[in-house]
């Protein structure tokens, strides 16, 4: 498939701090691309260096197959959605639309002919005469989108277009950007630090943390077969679980959790260090409620229940190991299964070896564990 976007080793340095570092990625035509990473780690900084507005320090990008060394930002295919929209309140939708077109020197009824087929296609047919202020929230959106895609961009890069919405509108837009996007067919090049939005709307995410990529997969990839603690932290709910490594005398890797629980890892990782910290991965919906005994490839751990979280389909328990002051997560499922299980009760958790993932300690942490 062609490539719409090709970005080779791009880095950018500010003063000694290098924002970005050595980032390379591919986009195909057509896809829905995300780049997904907390506060700070160089995304926008990625994208203004896309976009034409840094120069990057080292590295090339390419639309199309097209060097865009020293190409002015204007020159580029490529436009921009920001956060704040930036539509002109003084102009009416169908003007907001027309603009760039007429900027370039369009006019007459061909202009016209493409906004209305453009309003058509954002599902906003009725909508040109009516002021920007007469819109909603997503509507706005929509708007916004549409007068970047009559400039026919190859890449239309958006950088946190959801972050003004309230949290229900958002949940929406979710879903009608990816159909949006699905229906133009443009490729979407999108940043976000929201790990729900990249997953529900994305081909393709790549997670960046400090100035690089640390995986690039579709979000089912990310879920289910991390590359980093990192990735496992930042992808979805996780239990972290920290452990040390040592070998058992068929060769083996056995994870110690608490100096007491043994847990056989189907990976094969480095037990030379027995002091080395280790970070062990289990997704709450893994984990098995009073699973019984005689699985194979199977973890079992005591626990006793802290709180029951009802909340439909999200229901959680949390539990507290025996042995630790330390809380884990349990998915748990509304069958009515388990409608036997009370606060403060002792039961056993488990889950099968294969759905852990293990990674040396990362320094790295999503919310503030200590
Ligand atoms: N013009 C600049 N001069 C110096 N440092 C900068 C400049 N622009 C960004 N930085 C630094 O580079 C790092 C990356 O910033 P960037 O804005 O790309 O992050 P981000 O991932 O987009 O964050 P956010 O999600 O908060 O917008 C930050 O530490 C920031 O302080």
């Amino acid at each position: 498939m062609d490539k719409a976007l090709s970005v080779q080793n791009i880095t950018k340095r500010f003063g000694d701090f290098t924002a970005v570092n050595q980032v390379s990625f591919d986009v195909e035509d057509g896809k829905f691309f995300s780049i997904l990473g907390p506060s700070g780690c160089g995304k926008t900084t990625l994208l203004r260096m896309i976009a034409g507005f840094y120069k990057p320090d080292s590295g090339t990008i390419l639309f199309n197959g097209k060097n865009m060394d020293g190409v002015a930002p204007n020159k580029r295919p490529v436009n921009l959605v920001f956060q704040n929209l930036a539509l002109f309140p003084m102009m009416n939708v169908h003007e907001n639309i027309a603009f760039g077109l007429r900027r370039r020197g369009e006019k007459g009824p061909g202009v016209d002919k493409k906004v209305r087929e453009l309003l058509e296609r954002v599902g906003l047919p009725e909508s040109g005469k009516k002021q920007i202020s007469q819109l909603s929230g997503g509507q706005k959106q929509r708007i916004a989108i549409a007068r970047c895609l009559i400039m026919e961009p190859t890449v239309l890069l958006l950088d946190e277009p959801l972050g003004a919405l309230d949290a229900k509108l958002r949940e929406h837009m979710k879903v009608e950007l990816k159909n949006l996007q699905s229906q133009v067919g443009t490729t979407f090049v999108y940043i976000t630090h929201d790990q729900s939005e990249a997953m529900v709307m994305s081909d393709m995410v790549a997670v960046m943390n400090n100035g690089h990529f640390e995986q690039i997969g579709t979000p089912q990839e990310l879920y289910h077969k991390p590359k980093s603690s990192f990735v496992a932290q930042f992808v979805g709910n996780n239990n972290k679980l920290r452990v040390k490594l040592h070998a058992d005398s068929s060769g083996n890797t056995i994870a110690r959790y608490a100096d007491q629980y043994d847990f056989k890892l189907a990976q094969k990782l480095e037990t030379a260090n027995e002091n080395e910290e280790y970070d062990l991965f289990i997704r709450p919906e893994a984990v098995i409620i009073n699973p019984g005994d005689g699985r194979e490839n199977f973890h079992i751990l005591p626990v006793d229940v802290t709180s029951i979280l009802f909340d439909g389909g999200n229901s959680r328990l949390l539990v507290q190991p025996l042995g630790t002051e330390e809380e884990l997560v349990v998915a748990l499922p509304q069958t009515r299964e388990y409608d036997y299980i009370r606060s403060k009760d002792r039961i056993q958790i488990g889950w099968d070896m294969n759905k852990t993932v293990c990674f040396k300690r990362s320094d790295w942490k999503l919310y503030d564990e200590e």
